[in-house]
């Protein structure tokens, strides 16, 4: 697909930042982009969006040199065809900075030095480098994000968020007012609310002055809320080129990426039956930013957790799951209590207590082995110890199963995980966890922060060119915001670090979404959204969440693989 050139020459507005032309992708037989093409304009925000596994990366690395597109692609910027395949400096040459959805970065080194990579002047007789001054370029840009990172610290020891600071500051450092074009390709999945704000208003800033940022995302508000226009992309084809995103709403948005709306099943009474046993329980838990907590989740409930940062909401599973060493606390599964304080993570799995880490790359998948080592290995491992081996046969039902389940595409069992989309990366993860039959899974998502702003868009001057954000939108922005923020009548103002401020309320939560994916039917009246206030606790079904975040089909409570039924408790989603 190429873009017509009376598409753009129309109107007096200036030549397009980036354009892409006939990009096809293929790897191996699996064709992963075709005849792509997409513009982006001076100035704007543009959206690309598509379900996992649509090419949304794949065209990223393509614009970065990581991949080579078939014959016959032409990728300008600022009307100047790039060599293809890209070379990477050329590209930077060019202005296109990109935060990969890997992040990039380098767990062995330090901040400082991730961060000033390929950047680093030695300077002077004895050629060194200036470290004092690199430290002041690298605070410049960490003041603007409004987030500091310690410089020191290897990168490899950073919680999700911190490492996603890191890859947009690198990303940041380099965009010249006026130029350029910045490529976030999943980039805020990690950042809390508040780095979310800083981020997006950092955006606004960026695109005043005429540099262009491609926003890849799955989160649909962020298009609504913060996007010009948008390109969908469904199975490595465009099927909406620069659509603008003024007076669109999620479900419109949702219809176009997948070709059809989306089915709230809850509707058509298959909301599932509550599930008998018995509760899990957790009394005066403490440790890491998390003191005296208790918790009770039902059998077959999910129990959300949130909080602002530093609330300690993120430091729960892996307190839960011995991953980090609790101070205090008792856990209660099957009428037996056990120890925090005593759990490490092994002897949490063999009690039925999975964490799904955050950070599936270095935290939870080992990308050069296949999806069924992944997904087993909590078995194959186990079995080692154990009397009877874990038979190849039990393996490959079980991985099946689950890849049937989480609709993991492609459905095969050896491919490589480094080879799957980032989405269907997490089901594997996701898999591996509940494939353990846990009777508490704990899984830390960052999925269910709603960024709070005004949506706007800029539109054009009578010139055709893109309004600048003016302080009266920004300001409007901030007033929202707070507003957001303001506690429900009736929550008590936020207890402190590791508290909980409102009990969990029972019954379903029908109008936020913990995986920013929630099938909505807009016909339908849902309540308001309720808002996340400060250590808010949020109580929904577990099939519920787990329908929103399985992609295609809804997950299906029947029996797994092993003829056991699916886990039971769940705590948050994704
Ligand atoms: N190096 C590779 N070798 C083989 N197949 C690949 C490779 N990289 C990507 N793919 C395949 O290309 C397809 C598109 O992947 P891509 O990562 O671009 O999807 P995406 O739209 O970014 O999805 P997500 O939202 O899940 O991140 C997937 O089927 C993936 O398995």
């Amino acid at each position: 697909m190429s873009i017509q050139p009376e598409a753009r020459t129309a109107t007096s507005a200036p030549p397009a930042r980036l354009e892409v032309h006939d990009v096809t992708v293929t790897f191996g037989s699996n064709r992963v982009l075709r005849d792509v093409a997409i513009e982006v304009r001076p100035g704007e925000i543009h959206g690309l969006i598509g379900q996992n596994g649509s090419g949304k990366s794949t065209l990223a690395k393509v614009l970065t040199g990581l991949y080579t597109p078939d014959p016959g692609a032409r990728v300008l910027v600022d009307s100047e065809p790039l060599r293809l395949p890209v070379r990477p400096a050329e590209s930077r040459a060019a202005g296109v900075a990109v935060v990969h959805q890997s992040l990039g970065l380098i767990d062995r080194m330090s901040v400082i030095e991730n961060l000033r990579m390929g950047r680093l002047r030695a300077r002077g007789l004895g050629r060194r480098i200036d470290w004092k001054r690199e430290r002041a370029e690298a605070e410049t840009v960490f003041d603007r994000l409004g987030r500091r990172v310690p410089f020191d610290v290897p990168v490899g020891a950073l919680r999700e968020e911190e490492r996603a600071t890191v890859a947009i500051a690198r990303a940041l450092q380099d965009a010249t007012p006026g130029h350029g074009l910045i490529i976030f390709d999943e980039s805020t999945r990690a950042l809390g609310r508040r780095a979310l704000e800083h981020f997006f208003a950092i955006l606004d800033e960026i695109v005043a002055t005429g540099t262009s940022v491609l926003l890849i995302t799955h989160r649909l508000e962020e298009i609504i809320d913060a996007a010009d226009r948008v390109t969908i992309l469904r199975d490595g084809r465009v099927v909406e080129s620069g659509r603008e995103v003024a007076g669109m709403s999620e479900a419109t948005l949702t219809t176009m990426m997948l070709g059809r709306g989306l089915v709230d099943l809850s509707s058509q009474g298959t909301a599932p039956a509550a599930a008998s046993g018995s509760p899990v329980v957790v009394e005066h838990l403490a440790g890491l930013g998390v003191a005296d907590l208790d918790l009770h989740v039902a059998a077959g409930e999910v129990l959300g957790l949130t909080g602002i940062a530093g609330s300690g909401y993120d430091d729960v599973p892996y307190l839960l799951s011995g991953a980090s060493p609790a101070a205090d606390g008792t856990i209660t599964m099957r009428g037996t209590a056990v120890a925090a304080r005593q759990l490490s993570p092994a002897s949490a799995v063999a009690a039925g207590i999975a964490l799904v880490p955050e950070g599936r790359e270095h935290a939870g998948l080992a990308g050069s082995l296949s999806v069924a080592e992944n997904a087993a290995f909590p078995q194959t491992s186990r079995s080692r110890r154990a009397l009877l081996p874990y038979s190849a046969k039990d393996e490959k039902a079980l991985v099946t199963g689950w890849i049937d389940q989480l609709d993991v595409r492609p459905p095969d069992p050896k491919s490589l995980v480094k080879n799957l989309s980032g989405g269907n990366a997490q089901k594997v993860l996701l898999a591996k966890w509940l494939a353990t039959d846990p009777e508490l899974a704990a899984p830390r998502t960052d999925a269910g922060r709603r960024r709070r702003r005004a949506p706007h868009h800029r539109g054009r001057d009578p010139e055709g060119r893109l309004r600048r954000p003016g302080g009266h939108r920004r300001r409007l922005g901030r007033e929202r915001a707070v507003d957001a923020v303001r506690p429900d009548p009736g929550v008590r103002r936020w207890p402190g670090p590791g508290r909980v401020d409102r009990p969990a309320e029972s019954g379903r939560h029908r109008g936020s979404d913990l995986c920013g994916r929630i099938a909505r039917d807009p016909a339908r009246s849902h309540p308001a959204p309720r808002r996340g206030v400060n250590g808010r606790v949020i109580r929904q079904r577990h099939r519920r969440v787990l329908l929103h975040c399985s992609g295609r089909r809804p997950y299906q409570r029947g029996r797994t693989a092993r003829g056991r039924l699916p886990p039971l408790p769940v705590l948050a989603g994704r």
